[in-house]
Parts: structure tokens; sequence; C-alpha cells
């Protein structure tokens, strides 16, 4: 009775709060106010959550009042939870209410004008052709005594501070929040101040990274859940390029896949193979958006020291399923830095520079022909004469939000251009104006405006506060029911038979929503349902009937999320993978404070919501051929987590990592001007050189050492090959270690081994372990798995049979220095053919005219570490960093290599004789086991070369067929 008692003023207060919530008339601030003093008032009636301790097996009466009394305070906290988020809810359609007036009365397509300040270094004493004569109109000085006014919604003198720019942009992204496709983008000459604007300075940020700031800041205000994902791309010389996927650096490296604008049977516009990564807060969509900043074209002009040679775009999707009164489950935000429109005449660009200025020019009069078509109301609008306006074609039309910025210079010799651009944007700006406003009109708006404006403020205020009481709340809530659960366990770990008091905390629980203390059946463990079989039976069901509705509205939500964000490849044949994005979330905003049932029912969902992943087709295909090699990854933190027993399922790497994968790369960048790098257009040569400096530099960095992995995985290749050809012989297999001659007796008097193992030295001095087997080579893997230390120099013999002579001419196709494999070990056996497999593109290949044939796997001294990949870079530098440490001349640029390897090689391959060799045993060929033996080498032979990557050195076809016959 007592506790009803105490529930009911609570639940009465929750009642009123909620009838009140109801009569917008009643939402005034000091209505507010007292709401929420009565609020905080409450927690201080209800018992501290330390008086609900866990009950011992002594007190099971007080253990039932004090479980009651936990039952009524949440009851009432979840009562104070509920008109809270009612409150809040009912402030997230007001501000959205309101925000659409203001909006309407500011119109779907906004029109700013900023005015460059005269910079350092310009002749200031000459007066500027632009004055702001009121926040809304500009005189443009046109002669003497010839001026022109024009009209925007905003204009913004030379002083204005980015702060202010920004006060005005603001409105246009939180109608972002509100599921409308917006997109803002800055317009204007070559040198004006564009990105000054859109990306600013580290001292005054720009309208991107606070646009970013202000759209999660509002997610997590709003109390929806909000997953957003970040884009960046630019359109270079008419092309789009996707400014978040690793740059190419090298020859050989794969292509990224090209982007291709599709246009949904909505009306959608979606751009194929475009990276998206999800982002969970402000900070790494910062990070993502300097990491696209880093690659953007820019380049020096005449008219400006860090001209964007492209138009950058950055797209930042949101989706939000659990508000419905959003414009679209799903809706994007667009901004764009233009590249400036420039008179070559002016400019005097050339080249290259003189094709970007063209291709930025046209992209800028086919966005000029499209707001035309849009002010004119045409039937037919021509978004498809432009990369750029076929990205924007969803972005630009009625139904979202637009605000473009005009940038002016102040200079007189600019005056062309000036008139220009404030032409194009008045057309713009009257696509929204059937005619000019009247100045009552205009003030009678702007008193509107600021009225609605006010109240929005009032109304942002105010949601955070709200927010952190219910926080606050679902805190204490969490804790009550931690409290509870583990009280219950304690006691019926005592009372094993005692149902009744677990069968009321469940009755609350249910009661509660979300809080649960699962039952615990009195059968035995295995007598127990599984998940699977009670899902099946529908008990399942029926539980989370009772949990009811939303979990499972928002679990439903999730999956779809992850449909929406993944994103299939193209081109990518071999194994067709998706670019594709993990089915986490970015719970902005949600939260998620639930029972141990309702966990079991979301685990996925929020164990995995701080996991951002991606995974880009590359890394995939460097994984698989990783498979393939069977190269092993060791396992850092700082390198990134893959594991190699999970190989053949889809990789994912952290978006983290894959932040610090980029923070060395290689950028063809001269120097930094305003944060932005300042680049000469690459050449395949710079970039390599480039890439050669950062593959040193991570590798000095980089302390991962998997030295046995890599010989281990050379030794499988080799063992494979020779098992697998069905060549009979006795196997010699040598491991030259750093023990010495003693150091190793000892070592082997204490180790069992086997009688075929045993030391020996060379005439260099190299102590080696040698092993001797028969054919299958079980011997050779007892080496490589054996108990000694990662070998440095790992040689294994097949020794052929004796009658089986091999024919052939030496081929040296060493590059440079000499191999690790000791010189004398190779001259003193004439009949030791060095080999390095396939993966290895250096090493040295003699096969020598005599008796026996030896492969010898040479593994250098100063192995490169088998660094655990990240992406298809790592894996490329990897390789790189392989051979370049192998020859030990220091780093070399992968193109100088491959140049060198093949000059070499042809050098001193004499394919003559090479064909000579194939061709003489191709005469003595007989049908004996010999011949056949012979012929299983030669072809062995010829497929390491070419698994040597020769083939893909643009040697001749004709050589290859000689070498086969
Ligand atoms: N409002 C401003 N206040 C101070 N400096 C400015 C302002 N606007 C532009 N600048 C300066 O003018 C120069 C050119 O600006 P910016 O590079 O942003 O021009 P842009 O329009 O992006 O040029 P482009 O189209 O060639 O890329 C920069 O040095 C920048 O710092």
């Amino acid at each position: 009775m007592m506790n009803m008692d105490t529930r009911k003023p609570v639940r009465n207060l929750a009642e009123s709060i909620r009838s009140l919530l109801g009569l917008k008339a009643n939402l005034t601030s000091s209505w507010a106010d007292s709401v929420c003093d009565i609020i905080k008032s409450l927690p201080s009636e209800e018992p501290r959550t330390d008086r609900i301790k866990p009950a011992n097996s002594e007190t099971t009466n007080s253990f039932d009042d004090k479980e009651v009394n936990s039952g009524t305070i949440i009851l009432k906290l979840k009562d104070e939870l509920a008109a809270l988020t009612a409150y809040i809810n009912q402030l997230n359609i007001q501000r959205r209410q309101v925000l659409n007036e203001f909006l309407d009365l500011k119109g779907n397509i906004r029109v700013f004008c900023r005015i460059r300040p005269i910079t350092v270094g310009e002749n200031s004493s000459r007066l500027s052709t632009v004055i702001t004569l009121d926040s809304s109109n500009a005189l443009l000085k046109l002669a003497e005594n010839k001026s022109k006014r024009y009209s925007f919604d905003k204009v913004f003198h030379p002083g204005s501070s980015q702060d202010e720019v920004f006060l005005e942009v603001e409105p246009v992204i939180k109608t972002a929040l509100d599921g409308y496709n917006a997109c803002i983008f800055a317009y204007g000459q070559t040198g004006t101040g564009k990105t000054y604007t859109m990306e600013g300075t580290p001292d005054g940020p720009g309208v991107v990274p606070r646009a970013m700031e202000v759209l999660f800041k509002q997610a997590v205000d709003s109390n929806n859940a909000f997953l957003f994902s970040f884009s960046m791309l630019e359109i270079y010389l008419g092309n789009l390029k996707d400014l978040l996927v690793p740059q190419s650096t090298k020859v050989t490296d794969p292509l990224p896949p090209s982007l291709s604008v599709q246009t949904d049977p909505k009306g959608g516009i979606e751009i194929d193979n475009l990276v998206s990564i999800q982002v969970s807060d402000f900070n790494q969509a910062l990070s993502l958006y300097r990491l696209g900043r880093r690659f953007r074209s820019t380049a020096s002009t005449n008219s400006n020291i860090a001209s964007s040679r492209s138009h950058c775009m950055i797209r930042i999707t949101m989706t939000c399923s659990d508000a419905p009164e959003r414009r679209r489950e799903t809706n994007k935000i667009w901004m764009v830095d233009l590249g400036g429109s420039e008179r070559v005449l002016k400019t005097k660009a050339s080249g290259r520079r003189l094709e970007e200025g063209k291709a930025i020019n046209l992209s800028l009069s086919a966005l000029g022909d499209v707001i035309n078509a849009l002010q004119r109301k045409k039937s037919h609008i021509p978004y498809r004469n432009s990369k750029l306006t076929q990205v924007l074609k969803d972005s630009l039309g009625e139904d979202s939000k637009t605000l473009m910025l005009v940038h002016v210079s102040p200079k007189e010799e600019d005056l062309c251009e000036t008139v220009c651009s404030l032409n194009f944007a008045t057309r713009v700006r009257s696509i929204h104006l059937v005619s000019e406003e009247s100045t009552e009109i205009r003030d009678q708006k702007e008193l509107a405006m600021t009225n609605l404006q006010q109240k929005i403020e009032w109304i942002e205020d105010e949601r955070p506060n709200i927010r952190r009481q219910i926080d606050k709340l679902n805190e204490r809530l969490e804790n009550l029911t931690r409290t509870i659960s583990s009280s219950n366990e304690q006691l019926e770990a005592s009372h094993p038979s005692m149902e009744e008091p677990q069968s009321k905390v469940e009755i609350i629980s249910n009661r509660t929503g979300d809080v649960t203390a699962a039952p615990i059946p009195r059968i035995p463990r295995f007598m127990r349902p599984t998940i699977c079989s009670r899902r099946k039976s529908g008990i399942d069901h029926e539980n989370s009937e009772k949990k009811g509705p939303a979990p499972a509205k928002r679990r439903k939500a999730f999956s779809r999320h992850a449909e929406s964000v993944s994103f299939p490849v193209k081109g990518i044949s071999e194994y067709s993978s998706d670019h594709s994005i993990s089915r986490t979330s970015c719970l902005a905003g949600l939260n998620l404070k639930c029972s141990a049932d309702n966990e079991t029912e979301y685990s996925q969902d929020t164990s995995e919501c701080d996991v951002k992943m991606v995974v880009f087709p590359e890394w995939e295909n460097s994984l698989r051929s990783s498979i393939r090699k069977k190269a092993h990854f060791s396992h850092t933190e700082e390198c990134g987590n893959r594991k190699t027993d999970k190989l053949d399922s889809t990789k994912f790497s952290k978006v983290d990592n894959w932040l610090h994968l980029h923070k060395n790369e290689p950028t063809i960048r001269s120097y930094m001007h305003r944060s932005k790098q300042v680049l000469a257009i690459p050449t395949p040569e710079k970039k390599n050189e480039c890439n050669g400096q950062n593959i040193s530099e991570k590798l000095q960095d980089d302390k991962v050492h998997n030295q046995e992995h890599a010989i281990n995985t050379i030794a499988d290749h080799q063992i494979e090959k020779l098992t697998g050809g069905g060549v009979a012989g006795t196997f010699i297999s040598e491991v030259a270690i750093d023990k010495t001659v003693s150091e190793l007796k000892d070592f082997i008097s204490k180790n069992p081994i086997p009688n075929s193992v045993y030391p020996s030295h060379t005439t260099d001095g190299t102590n080696m372990i040698q092993t001797q087997g028969l054919v299958d080579g079980p011997l050779i893997e007892e080496d490589k798995t054996g108990p000694f230390p990662p070998p440095e120099v790992l040689c294994v013999r097949f020794i052929q049979n004796m009658d089986n002579r091999m024919k052939g001419i030496p081929i040296n196709q060493e590059i440079t220095g000499k191999t690790q494999c000791s010189d004398t070990f190779m001259l003193n056996n004439s009949n030791c053919c060095h080999f390095y497999p396939p993966d290895m593109d250096n090493g040295s290949i003699d096969l020598i005219e005599d008796s026996d044939v030896s492969t010898s796997i040479s593994e250098p001294k100063s192995h490169c570490p088998q660094v655990p990949s990240n992406s298809v870079e790592d894996a490329e530098k990897e390789s790189l960093c392989v051979s370049s440490q192998q020859l030990e001349i220091g780093t070399r640029s992968c193109l100088h290599r491959f140049r060198s390897q093949r000059a070499l090689f042809m050098d001193t391959a004499k394919p003559k004789d090479l064909t000579m060799f194939f061709d003489e045993s191709q005469g003595n060929m007989g049908t004996g086991i010999c011949d056949l033996l012979k012929q299983k080498i030669r072809i062995f032979y010829a497929s390491a070369l070419l698994g040597l990557g020769f083939e893909n050195l643009g040697f001749e076809h004709e050589f290859f067929y000689g070498l086969m016959l």
C-alpha cells in the first residue's frame, strides 16, 4: 500500500506534465522552468540507491521491502524519463516547424555575397570597387559616376569574420537534420576567398568544419539516433576523383575504381564506388576531412598562390529512422568549394593549368545553364552537361535547401569578373524571387525572421538541458537495475527455490520496459532452450513483444542503415567485392541504456556502435593474394588488426587505422601555403621517389619483425612446388644460423633432433644446419619449423638422382649487390640454383650445367619485417621494402627497380642461351622417368620466371614462347 501511495503522485505529475506538453500555449520559458524545477526536485525524495544493497540470505523480508521500493523508484524514474523524452520530442518538432518557417521566409535558394579584403601585397591605396551598402545590398562601381546595386540575402563586407558568416549559414545546415537535402557552395573568381570561407584557417575555421561540428552537436541534442557518413571527392578535369581512397603512387598500384553518377528511380543521386565512411563524432569527420584535403589538386597560378584546380565536394549523409517527422529518412548535405572562374588572358595559364582552368570554366557555365533553366522553370534542366551538375542534381532542386556564397574581389582590375559573378549570383537568387520585394515587405519579413530566430535559439538552449537530465536519469536507472539484478543473483544463490521475489522483479522489469532481470528457470542449463529454439518456438517473439515496440523498431532500422551505406564496387571481377561499411551505427544522440535482455536484443548494435570500419577492394585483393602466399601478418595495435585465420571472409579495417595509414601518405606537394599544400603536378618518377622515402620512413618506424613467418612462407612455397611437382630425389636443406659450431652442438645435444639433422659450415664460415631426407619434403618442413631460432639464410638444395643430368646455361638475374646466401656457398656448389620465390621480385637464378639441381631460397640478413598490412598500400610497401632491404642498397623507387631489373635481365639473361637450354634438353627428351622429371623441372623453372612477374614488365611474348618451347 505504501508503495502505491508513493507512486501515485509521481504518476500524477507525469500525467499533468504530459497534458501540459500537449498544449502548445503553455510552452513558455517560465512554464518550462517550473516543470524543470519540479522534475529536478524529484530525485531528492527518492531513497538513495545505496539503501537497496543486495540482500543477504538472512534478510529475505527486508529484501522484499527494498525490492518493492526499488520497483517504485524505477517506475518513478521511468515516468520522469518518459515525460522528459516527450518534452524533448516536442521541442524537436517545434524547432523543425520554426526553422522551416524561417527558411520559407528566407527562401529555398539563398545567396550571400562576401567581399574579400585587400590582402597584403595588394595596392591598398586604390578604392574597392564593391561597397557594402547594408546587410543585404552591395554597390558596384562600374565607372567614375556609374554604379550598380546588387541585392542578396546577406552581404558580408571585407571585415566580416568567419563567425559572422557561419551564423548565417547555420540554419541551412540545421535543416539537413530535418531530412532536407542541402547544398552550400562557394562560387567566384579565382583568388576571391572561396577556400578561405569553406575551409578556413587553423585560427578561423571555415564553413565545412563548423558545419560538421554543428551537425553532430544538434544530432546529440535532438535525442534521436543519427547515422552519419562522410565522403569527399573532387571534380578534376571533368572527372570525379575520390579524395578518401589511397592515392596510387606506383605504376603497379591498382587504379582506384572509377566513380560514376547514378540516378535512382526516385531521382536521388548516388555516386557509384564513392567511399562513404561512417563517422560517429565530429573529430572523426574532421580527421577524414583533413585527410581528403591533402589530396586536393592545388597549384600556384598568377592569380592565387594556392589555387584550387578542381571543385572540391564534401558530402555528409545522415540517416535517422526514429524521427518519422523528418523529410527523408536518409538525406545529405553537400558542401562545395568550386574552382575559381578565371580568364586565361589574365592568368596566362598554359599547359596543364590551362586545361584545368578550361575544365573549371566549362562546368561553371553548365551550372549557370542549370540555374537558368530552373529559374525559367523549363521542362528540361540540363543537368547532364557536366559532372558537377549531375552530382548536385538532387540538391539543387525545389525540395532542397541551397545556399550560394558568391565571392568577389575588391580590386578594380577584377571588375569584369566581379560583374560576371554578381550577375550570376543574382540569377541564382531570382529563382525563388518572383518579383523584387518592397522595403516594407522586406522589413516585415525581417521582423518575423528575427522572432523565429529567437524561438529557435531558445529551443536550442533548452534541449541540451533536457538532454542532460535524461542522461542522468538513465544513469540512475541503470545503476538501480544493476543493483537489483545483483541482489537477485545473490538471493538466488542463497535460496535457489525462492521464486517469489524473482517473479516480482520480473513483473517490474516488464512494466518498466527496458529493465529486465531475465527469469532464470529452475531447470538444468542444458535443458533450457537456446536463443534459436526460443525464436523458433515463438517464446522470444512473445518476450520481445512484451518489451514494447521501440527496441524492435531500432534494431530493424540499423540493418536498413547497413544496406543503405554499402556501396558495390565494379570492375573487381575476381572477387566482386563490395566497398562496404560495417553495419555499425553512429548512435549520436541515442541513449541505449538497456537491460540485460534488451542488451541481447541490441547486442549487435550496441557492441558494434563504436566500431567504424571500411573495406576497400584493393585491400581485399591484397589480403587474398596474401593468403595465396601464405603470408602471416602479425598483429599490432599500431598497424591494424588483421587476422590471417579470417582472411577468407570479408575484411574490414577500422577507420582509425585507415586514417593512421594515410598519415604518411606521400604527397607531391612542394610547400605549404595556408594549410594547403601547393604542388607541381606530379610526375610518376617524383611519386615513386616520394613513395620510396615514405617506405623507408615507415620501415624505420615499424618495429614488427616477423622474419620467421616470412621464411616459413617462402619455404612453404618452395616445398609446395617441389613436392607438388612430384619430383623424386634427395633433399638437403641447409639453414644458416648465427650460432657458433660449439653452440650448435650444445644445442643439438640438448634438444632431440632427428639423425638426419646435423650441423655443418660453409667455406666462408657460415654455420649451417643440414637436414637430409627423401622426396616429399617432411624433413624440410622439420627444418623450417624446427627448434632453431629464425634462420638468417635458408638454403634448400634439391639433389636430383645422379643419372638425370640437367642441361642448362647459367642465368644470373642478380640486380645488384650480392645475395645474402653466401657467395662461397654458391661458388662451391656450382650445382646450386638460387631462386627467389615469385613474390620476391629480385633475386638470382643460377642454373648450372651439372649433375645436380639445387634450389636455394635465399633469405636476406636484414629481412624486411612482415608488417601487418592495413591496406593495399601497406602490402605494396611491404613487397617493396622486402626487395629493397634484400638488396641492401637503401630504398629505391619501385619503377627504378623494375626498370633496372628488366634491363639487367635483358642484358644478362641471354634469352638465346635459355632457349638453347630448353631446346637442347628437348632434343634429348625421352619417355623415361628421368626425362619426365627433366621436363617437370623445366616447366617449374619457366613458371618460376613467369612467377617473378617478368611477363608484366613488357617483354616481347616471343621471348616467353621461346622459353616455353
Ligand atoms: N575574408 C578573407 N579574409 C582574409 N583573407 C582572405 C579572405 N578571403 C580570401 N583571403 C585570402 O585571399 C587569398 C586567396 O583566397 P582563396 O585561396 O581562398 O581563394 P579561392 O577563391 O579559393 O581561389 P581559387 O579559386 O584559386 O582556389 C588567400 O591568401 C586568403 O587567405
